[in-house]
Order: structure tokens, then C-alpha cells, then sequence
């Protein structure tokens, strides 16, 4: 059975909507006071029902919590809304985060907003509120949770047709879309041990340029790491399914110069995640190291350089700190105290490493960064000088190459010489000339 205003057409349900909604604050406003309140209470949600079965729209409220955590939904379509604002809009709300490069600008309060969506109109509107302390049934139980002065919620407006459409594709996918949002406007940072930091930590922006781009090495290595982190962080649903804690080890060895912890920052600027530098000379015994690790945030790289080098540092006899101790630390609960976490291991010499790094299963990929190849080569003619395709030096450079042993870093330093190709490809030439028979000297002597 149909109710009388489903039957009206729609310009008189607009109609009948507004008399509704002015016929319920003036009653409120007027009963207030001579009413009992069980009796305006009633009418109250008697036209408030009446108002909603005529009207075409569907209203949302997304408070900004839930008086004891945050609501995503809220902070998402706060993020989200911000990339959304027309030239038009009069007034935006504009902030810096500390330790973030750029300002952030969002909807401020009392604005309205409409966004569309495979084809829907939707309309949003960001309003404030005073928090009375029993406004909120949570809140008023537990007054040591969020209890601000003021509580913001959105109100989005859309018709009613679209409900299930709204809650199962848009909300979620604004959820998503807020997440890269946030990933690509994160600054990434790096930690380095500093006791009088919290946590032991001390932190700096991270601007190294290096991407998977400027970095030269083997091709098929490099395509094999960047599908492997991919997959690692893709990978939540396999780490839970096998019972394992979400985190990846690589060891990265090769002779100075070849451009490890040069991967390690691109590593960084392509997953977006925190470096900690872990520099356990600085580390004094096994309690600091462990406090150290439990300061560690997830989606991290941890970064422990030349570990050949790192168990002659300075011991404690009673408290030593051991590679061993170390690697079980790390493969002991802490795992599980963080998600998405990667610890990197560089050394020049592998063939030093203690064998309990090397065992099986302990680092997930061993990467060799060797002297540069003809194809790391042309990445840094690319990287400083712009050349992209061949060039008449390649050739020797190429001979020269396979039977010279020179770093990325030294080839780079030469690259750096002139922004003229020619005059530094030709010194380019002279350069690895001069290094080859220096070499061949040395080994006739
Ligand atoms: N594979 C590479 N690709 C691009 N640039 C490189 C590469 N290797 C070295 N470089 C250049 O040389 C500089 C020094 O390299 P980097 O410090 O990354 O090498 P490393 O292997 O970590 O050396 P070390 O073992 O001495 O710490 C870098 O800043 C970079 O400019």
C-alpha cells in the first residue's frame, strides 16, 4: 500500500518537504515550552518522518569520531574533499603539517562542496558543533576519551536511489583514493640513532633524489626488486594467511661506491616508507638496540650499513650486543609489534659476513651492486647528461667497461665534469683508458 506523498509528483514532495521542515522548528520552537515532553517529542519525530518520506534525498552523517577514535571515513573525506575544492569556493581552511613539505588545504565549516560519481550528484557540507559533555552516550561514559570543545561531522546529501551505491562503491573507493593522497604528499623521513631523542630516535626529511630511474644496475635485478617489494607490500592477506609477520630482509653487497645505500633511498621514495639508519657503533648494549627497534615505525626500512664491520664496534662484556642476538631480536616477537617492515643489511664484502646472516631463510634477497655494466652506464648518460639514444663513444665505452672495474660512483664523478656530451664522454674515455692500463701495470709487476 503506497502512502499518500509517494503518489504526489515531485515539484509538490519539494514542496511538501519545506512546509514539513518549517512546520517542525516552529512547532518546536513554539511547544517548547507548553507541552509535556513526551507529547513534543512525539510530534517532533512524527514530522520528522513525514519530511523524510516525501523528500528524494538521502542524508549521511560522518561525524568526525565516535568519542573514543577518530572516524576514517570522516578523516578520509576531509583528505579527499581538499583535492575537490572549486576556484569558487569562498573560504578553505589551510594548514602545515610539522615535517611536511607542502600546505594542506581543506573544507572549512558551514561550506558546501558537490562532488559526482559515476554519474550521481552528490552534495557535501561540513558543519561544527558544540560538544556537550552528555551529548554523546560514549562520551558522557567515558569522559577521558576524545572530549573536545567542538566536534565537526559532514552531512552528504544524494538521492535516495543511489544509497547502496554510495555506501558499498563511493565511500570506499574515497577511503582508497584518500590513502594515495596522503602516500603521495608524505614526506619521507630519516631516523638516526639520538639518545636524547624520543625513542632513542632523532629525525630529518629524507630529500635524497635517488629513484629506480637514476639507480644503475643490472636491469633484470632491478625489475626483480621492484616486483618484490610490490608484492611485499601488496601482501597483507598472504602474511596473515601463513601466520607470518609482515617483513622483508634484503642484503645488499658490492664494493663502495656501486650505489647501496643510494638504493636504499630509492627504495624509500618508491614505497614512501621511513629510513632508520641503525648505526649499532652508536649502540651501546642490547637494551638500547632493543629499545631502538621498538621505536621503529611500520612501513620502514631499517637500515643497518656495513655489518661487516658493525660486530667490532665497542662491547659491553656483560651486555654484548651479537649479530646473532640481533637477528633474533628481529625475528623474535618485535616482528610482530609493526607491519610492513624492511630491514637492509649492506656490507663490501660478503665473503666476511658472519655465516648466521648468510643461512638460508634469514634475508630474503641477496643484491649484488657490482662495477658498472654498459647498461648502468647508459642510465648515468641519461641521469646527467640527457643522452637517450646511442652515441659514437658507446662503443669504446663499452669495450672499456667489460674489462675495467669502475664504480657508478666513479663513472658518475666524470659524468659530472662538463654538461657538454662530447667533451665528457671523450674524457669519459680517457679516464677509463688511463684506469685500465694503471690496472694492467699493477698486474704485470
Ligand atoms: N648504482 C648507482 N647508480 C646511480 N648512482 C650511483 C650508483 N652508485 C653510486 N652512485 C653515485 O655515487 C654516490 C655514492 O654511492 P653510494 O653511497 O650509494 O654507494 P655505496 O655502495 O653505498 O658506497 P659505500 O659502500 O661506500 O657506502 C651516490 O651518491 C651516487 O651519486
Amino acid at each position: 500500500m503506497s502512502s499518500i506523498s509517494e503518489n504526489l509528483p515531485n515539484p509538490c514532495k519539494a514542496l511538501v518537504s519545506v512546509a514539513a521542515s518549517l512546520a517542525l522548528s516552529t512547532l518546536a520552537l513554539r511547544l517548547a515550552d507548553r507541552l509535556p515532553d513526551a507529547v513534543e517529542t512525539y510530534l517532533i519525530l512524527w514530522f520528522r518522518s513525514l519530511s523524510s518520506r516525501v523528500s528524494s534525498q538521502l542524508t549521511l552523517l560522518i561525524r568526525d569520531s565516535n568519542g573514543l577514535a577518530p572516524n576514517q571515513i570522516f578523516e578520509a573525506a576531509t583528505v579527499y574533499l581538499g583535492t575537490k575544492l572549486s576556484p569558487s569556493t569562498s573560504r578553505i581552511d589551510v594548514y602545515k603539517p610539522a615535517q611536511e613539505d607542502e600546505l594542506v588545504v581543506s573544507m572549512d565549516r558551514d561550506q558546501e562542496l558537490v562532488d559526482t560519481f559515476k554519474g550521481m550528484k552528490l552534495k557535501w557540507i561540513l558543519m561544527s558543533a558544540r560538544n556537550r559533555d552528555s551529548s554523546h552516550p560514549i562520551q558522557s561514559r567515558k569522559k577521558s576519551s576524545i572530549s573536545k570543545f567542538e566536534s565537526q561531522h559532514f552531512l552528504l546529501r544524494f538521492s535516495k536511489k543511489h544509497r547502496d551505491l554510495v555506501l558499498e562503491s563511493y565511500l570506499p573507493w574515497i577511503l582508497s583514493r584518500a590513502k594515495e593522497i596522503r602516500e603521495q604528499r608524505k614526506a619521507v623521513k630519516l631516523h638516526t640513532v639520538d639518545y636524547n631523542g624520543p625513542d632513542y630516535w632523532g629525525l630529518i626529511n629524507l630529500s635524497h633524489p635517488a629513484t629506480f630511474d637514476t639507480i644503475a644496475m643490472e636491469p633484470n635485478i632491478k625489475a626483480a626488486l621492484i616486483e618484490d617489494l610490490n608484492s611485499f607490500v601488496g601482501g597483507r592477506e598472504y602474511y596473515k594467511r601463513v601466520g607470518r609477520a609482515w617483513k622483508r630482509g634484503y642484503l645488499l653487497y658490492g664494493p663502495p661506491g656501486t650505489g647501496k645505500s643510494s638504493l636504499v633511498a630509492a627504495m624509500a621514495n618508491y614505497l614512501k616508507f621511513d629510513v632508520y639508519d641503525l648505526d649499532l657503533n652508536e649502540v651501546q648494549c642490547n637494551s638500547d638496540l632493543r629499545r631502538l627497534l621498538i621505536g621503529t615505525g611500520s612501513q620502514s626500512i631499517i637500515v643497518i650499513e656495513d655489518i661487516d664491520c658493525s660486530k667490532e664496534s665497542k662491547l659491553l662484556d656483560e651486555d654484548k650486543i651479537t649479530l646473532s642476538g640481533l637477528l633474533n631480536f628481529i625475528d623474535g616477537l618485535w616482528s610482530s609489534c609493526g607491519d610492513q617492515r624492511i630491514i637492509v643489511f649492506t656490507t663490501n664484502h660478503k665473503d666476511r659476513l658472519d655465516p648466521v646472516l648468510l643461512r638460508p631463510g634469514r634475508m630474503d634477497l641477496h643484491i649484488h651492486m657490482s662495477y658498472c655494466t654498459f647498461s648502468g652506464f647508459k642510465t648515468l648518460a641519461h641521469n646527467y647528461l640527457g643522452i637517450t639514444q646511442d652515441h659514437p663513444s658507446f662503443a669504446d665505452i663499452e669495450n672499456l667497461l667489460k674489462k675495467d672495474q669502475a664504480t657508478p660512483a666513479a663513472i658518475a664523478g666524470e659524468l659530472m665534469i662538463s654538461q657538454d656530451p662530447e667533451v665528457t664522454l671523450r674524457g669519459l674515455v680517457e679516464f677509463l683508458r688511463h684506469k685500465l692500463d694503471d690496472s694492467e701495470s699493477v698486474h704485470n709487476l
